[in-house]
């Protein structure tokens, strides 16, 4: 068994939302004030590098982190590859065997200077929602910032996804994981009233 992190490393260079709080940590409290241990205090977006979003983050009365299913966010999933495109809609997935799984990863390879925050990702079509809910799909995981264009207010993705029981995680790294099956980790904390959180996400194989 072997396990591969596909979790971006979190600190000050990780690119945030435009206008949303950036990534912050530092030993507050060293071991020569304290005398035994070293502190550290970390300031952070919750959509920071590679996270989930509770339904809250785009629907008021949508489930916050603490409330979320577990099972979501550990087991079997699938990653594929669907690179090159500008968004992916039935017309891109439609020839991808997708049947009997819960969590499909995709690789868009659509941002790639990981130090900046992308001008533009592929993203999801809205359409794509019932025809992967149709499959038994309840959680999708993009290599990108968002599953809708970085531009959208409206998050038409976003809320078709949720409007068919899938949820979201984002910001995963694929570029070292060969397309096929894997037992995914990536647990959120425990964040009372959380519109999302930051996750520790793994593959196992
Ligand atoms: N942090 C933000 C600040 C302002 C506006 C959007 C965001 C987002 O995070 C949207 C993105 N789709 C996300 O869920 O991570
Ligand atoms: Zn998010
Ligand atoms: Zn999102």
């Amino acid at each position: 068994m072997k396990i591969i992190d596909i979790s971006q490393p979190l600190d000050t260079n990780t690119p945030e939302w435009p206008g949303d709080t950036p990534f912050e940590f530092n030993i507050n409290w060293t071991m020569e004030e304290s005398l035994s241990v070293n502190v550290g205090k970390m300031v952070t977006s919750t959509h920071m590098g590679t996270h989930i979003d509770a339904p809250f983050h785009f629907d008021n009365e949508g489930k916050r982190v603490h409330e979320l299913d577990l099972e979501l966010y550990v087991g079997k999933a699938r990653v594929i590859e669907v690179s090159g495109h500008e968004r992916i809609g039935i017309e891109e997935i439609k020839d991808y065997d997708l049947a009997g799984i819960e969590r499909l990863l995709i690789r868009t390879k659509s941002w790639t200077d990981r130090r900046q925050f992308p001008k533009t990702i592929t993203y999801l079509q809205p359409e794509l929602a019932p025809f992967l809910a149709d499959k038994g799909i309840k959680l999708v995981g993009v290599d990108v910032h968002s599953v809708d264009p970085l531009d959208s207010k409206e998050l038409y993705a976003h809320h078709s996804l949720h409007q068919h029981g899938i949820h979201i995680l984002e910001g995963i790294i694929l570029d070292h994981v060969a397309p096929g099956d894997y037992e995914l980790i990536a647990l959120p904390l425990k964040i009372v009233g959380g519109d999302g959180s930051p996750v520790r996400a793994i593959l196992r194989t």
